[in-house]
């Protein structure tokens, strides 16, 4: 009996849709799902009973960055990320491609192994499919994202064939790697900006045996419109009855479009970035509360909020964030995670009533006004 289960119970009718729910060692996923980034072992500046409160069920770690600091034996010896952080939920490890390429720029990437510099010491790290499994059971995640080669946008269309073929023959490597049967493993798919590529490859992909499948090397700054058809092209060829994650993604509008075309899983660092930098999600668009015109507002920044941060006024927040107070990110970043997570229940129960593309027409609506 697999540790692993993935269960639709409703299809949205006019749209991709799906309403389901993902089982893992640690716990359930209500899907459409949104996961918080906890890239070094932290949903920055969050107690994990805060993150908790938000509603979200599954965060994300991020190997690259664990195996540079504190290093993944002593994750391991730490308990693993669970052991360490005390998150008694699903954890997501990706192997930390994207970071790795944006972050760092790919030293360079081999039929064996990508070889990077570390952003923290500047040594040579070189890592290989094998060895991103390895450190991710140490981490010990619910869910370990396979090692591919991610390529920056606008690319030669030989060198998107050339990583995505690598990234195929890695996936199988992975696989071949996970001694693990408490650890899921996701695919990637890759392909760039071509449909019948990324047919091609989530096609192949589907054909091993993956719990779950990402699509990886978007939100690297491609237009909206060309994600969406890039992820509707792409979730025909992928199993229905697994998860379909979209890596990185994204702003509130990205989610629900995304759900639209049969997209289960998102994560994204906006809500928790943004938030620190005092950018907050509403449904009347985004508030940037250190403008002065928030100064002596005694209203939350959304009345239908139920988060700590919508207990104060805007004009206490903006007081933080211009007296440099650390509260001002943690409870900013509070709201925009409840924010996501408010979003993805409404997702699901309009899921549940046949009733998404209303559902997306009318929060559209809203963020396009102007904020109150
Ligand atoms: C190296 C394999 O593990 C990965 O995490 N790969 C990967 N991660 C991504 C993260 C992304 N974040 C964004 N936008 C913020 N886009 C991303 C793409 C990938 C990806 O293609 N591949
Ligand atoms: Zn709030």
């Amino acid at each position: 009996m697999s540790h692993f289960q993935y269960n639709i119970h409703h299809q949205d009718p006019a749209t991709a849709a799906r309403r389901g729910v993902f089982t893992t060692p640690h716990g359930r996923v209500q899907t459409p799902g949104f996961m918080p980034v906890g890239t070094q072992a932290t949903v920055k500046g969050l107690t994990i009973d805060q993150v908790a409160a938000t509603g979200a069920e599954m965060i994300l770690g991020n190997t690259y960055h664990l195996a540079l600091r504190p290093g993944h034996e002593t994750v391991r010896r730490l308990g693993g990320l669970h052991g360490m952080t005390l998150w008694q939920g699903p954890i997501l490890t990706d192997s930390g491609g994207f970071q790795i390429f944006s972050l760092e720029g790919i030293r360079e990437v081999s039929e064996q192994q990508a070889t990077f510099r570390s952003h923290i010491d500047g040594a040579i790290i070189q890592l290989t499919p094998e060895h991103s499994i390895e450190i991710q059971e140490s981490l010990g995640s619910d869910v370990a994202m396979v090692l591919d080669h991610v390529v920056a946008l606008p690319a030669e269309p030989d060198a998107v064939v050339d990583a995505m073929e690598r990234s195929i023959r890695w996936a199988k490597r992975c696989l071949n790697a996970a001694t693990r049967d408490d650890q899921a493993r996701f695919a990637i798919v890759q392909g760039g900006l071509d449909a019948k590529l990324r047919a091609e490859c989530a096609t192949e992909l589907s054909s091993l045996a993956f719990e779950g499948f990402a699509i990886g090397g978007l939100s690297v700054g491609e237009p909206p419109e060309e994600m969406y058809r890039i992820t509707a092209a792409t979730c025909p060829h992928l199993p229905t009855d697994k998860p379909r994650y979209l890596m990185g993604v994204g702003t509130p509008i990205d989610l629900l479009e995304n759900i639209a075309r049969g997209i289960d899983l998102f994560d994204c660092v906006m809500p928790t970035r943004n938030g620190r930098n005092a950018m907050a999600f509403t449904d009347r668009g985004q508030i940037k509360i250190r403008n002065a015109v928030h100064r002596e507002d005694t209203r939350p920044l959304d009345p239908d909020c139920h988060c700590v941060a919508c207990r104060h006024s805007r004009g206490y927040l903006r007081h933080l964030f211009i007296a440099k107070e650390m509260l001002g990110p943690i409870l900013l970043s509070i709201h925009n995670l409840t924010y996501y997570q408010r979003i993805m229940a409404e997702a699901r129960a309009a899921i549940e009533l046949g009733r998404f593309s209303e559902y997306v027409a009318k929060k559209k609506k809203g963020w396009l006004s102007q904020p109150t």
